[in-house]
């Protein structure tokens, strides 16, 4: 997997102030283990996807300063004796992870990192910008994923994209259970199905549609979507593409389909599917565009229009109404001793020490209705609290229960062989059919139940105690 060429100053000028303190200090050493979480579910719904952990580990094995980098930072008034130390800087760390395509929910240390002081706090940045937007835009495509259900998604969303973050966003829209994307770096550098049809200027650029479609098809016979709407898709549109699809025939090829992207898509879509039909034309595919999200997706299948493919942009790179996830990177442990941070809001205060999470099946074992949150060598809890809430617990008791922290890199080196793609998103998929129906649905979804151990929770409050005046 390529990335982009990212160096040790893609981060925030305070990891590297606070760096250069520890280093100054003689702390550099110290061990320190940071948790990654996020507080609130986007959108409203009932679970997230957590994507980009792959970008991650890549980015963290190549992760130094260049010369230029150092120089940099001696101009913005960084220690000379600091910013020299960092030719050699290497992320040595080890770090435990929830798999790549996961369901998550909020509160839970979805991916924990150990390491000294100084690399743990200067990924920080880096970490946070790949995690939470990825997790995000994975977040969305499986929502749509979810309503569009077999019918191919397609990713056309790096025109609207903010900056180059459409980039990443293609490949979280995969791990959502996006088909495929029209940007051809991210399907080239991730090694994903790359589709396009024509835009609206290719056809104005004709006196006549009916050229235009000749000339497209006769140059790209064997990958030919056809634009209908430019002037009058039922009167014009559709006409003309069902006379390229006889010419296209009689030369031994196939019209691969029409795209609509403008008016009512379930009205034409039916009408165009029955003059396709009627024209003997009926693996000719239709492709809509234009403003869709997961709600016009639902209502257009409500709606039972004949559309084989959904073309996405606005929607899935910006994921309206949420431009970001809340995810954070907390202190959980330093110096040999779990550290807490206390806030007056009861949800804020952040869960001490090494963690594991244990997921928790139903019944039938093939669906997790709940997560408990415990210390790292604790076996799986018999019995799981409310976080924030002393009267609340539920008993695991007799229940089958999954780990789902990982070692993910140790010492700086990858735990495992990269993941492809294709697998996570399989993975996304699988353990979204475990999630029981009540948790995936758009309208106040039932919230998944995130508790944490007797013995977290003690810890917790002893520290509390302790650090309370
Ligand atoms: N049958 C439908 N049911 C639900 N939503 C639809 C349907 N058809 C289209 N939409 C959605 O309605 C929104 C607005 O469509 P509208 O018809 O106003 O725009 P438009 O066709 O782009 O207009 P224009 O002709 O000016 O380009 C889009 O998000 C579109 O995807
Ligand atoms: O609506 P979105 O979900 O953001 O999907 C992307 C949009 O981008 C294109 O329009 P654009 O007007 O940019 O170009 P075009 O001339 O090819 O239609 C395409 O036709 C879609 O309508
Ligand atoms: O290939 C397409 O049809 C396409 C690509 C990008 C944006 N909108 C449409």
């Amino acid at each position: 997997m390529k990335n982009f060429s990212i160096t040790g100053i893609y981060t925030d000028l305070y990891q590297l102030t606070m760096a250069q303190v520890y280093f100054l200090t003689g702390k550099s050493h110290l061990h320190c283990c940071f948790d990654y979480f996020f507080r609130k579910l986007p959108f409203e719904g009932g679970y997230a996807v957590f994507a980009g952990l792959e970008n991650v580990i890549d980015l963290l094995q190549e992760l130094h300063f260049s010369k230029d980098d150092i120089d940099y930072l001696k101009d913005i008034g960084l220690k000379r004796e600091f910013a020299d130390s960092l030719e050699h800087f290497r992320f040595r760390g080890t770090i435990y992870a929830v798999k790549e395509g996961e369901i998550v929910f909020p509160n839970e240390p979805i991916l924990r990192v150990e390491g000294n002081i100084l690399e743990a706090q200067i990924i920080e940045t880096m970490l946070l910008n790949i995690l939470n937007f990825q997790s995000l835009i994975a977040t969305k495509a499986a929502r749509m994923k979810s309503v569009a259900g077999t019918k191919t998604l397609i990713d056309f969303g790096l025109r609207r994209a903010q900056g180059t973050g459409g980039y990443h966003a293609t490949r979280a829209a995969i791990i959502g259970g996006f088909d495929s994307t029209s940007n051809v770096k991210a399907a080239c550098d991730f090694g994903i199905p790359c589709v396009g049809t024509m835009a609206h200027s290719f056809v104005q650029s004709y006196d006549q549609e009916l050229s235009a479609f000749r000339d497209f098809a006769a140059n790209r016979p064997e990958h030919c979507v056809l634009l209908v709407d430019t002037y009058d898709t039922l009167r014009s549109g559709i006409p003309n593409a069902i006379t390229v699809a006889g010419e296209m025939k009689a030369r031994g090829h196939r019209l691969q389909g029409i795209r609509l992207d403008s008016g009512d898509l379930s009205y034409l879509s039916k009408h165009a599917r029955k003059m396709l039909d009627d024209a003997g034309l009926h693996d000719v595919k239709i492709t809509v565009s234009n403003q869709l999200d997961e709600w016009v997706i639902k209502s257009l299948q409500d709606q039972h229009a004949p559309i084989d493919i959904f073309g996405v942009g606005t929607s899935l790179v910006t994921a309206p109404p949420d431009a970001a996830l809340d995810g954070v990177y907390k202190l959980a442990y330093a110096d040999g001793k779990p550290r807490i941070k206390l806030s007056e809001n009861l949800k804020k205060i952040t869960l001490p020490d090494k963690k594991q999470i244990y997921r928790t099946y139903l019944k039938d074992e093939h669906h997790f209705d709940a997560d408990v949150i415990c210390l790292q060598d604790e076996k799986a809890p018999s019995v799981m609290h409310h976080p924030f809430e002393p009267d609340k617990s539920l008993s695991l008791t007799g229940r089958k229960q999954e780990p789902l922290l990982h070692l993910v890199m140790q010492n700086g080196k990858r735990g495992n062989t990269p993941i492809p793609l294709k697998d996570i998103a399989r993975y996304t998929q699988k353990r979204l059919r475990m999630l029981p129906e009540e948790h995936k649905r758009f309208h106040y979804p039932h919230t998944y139940k995130v508790g944490i151990s007797e013995q977290l929770r003690h810890e917790r409050d002893e520290l509390k105690r302790l650090h309370k005046p």
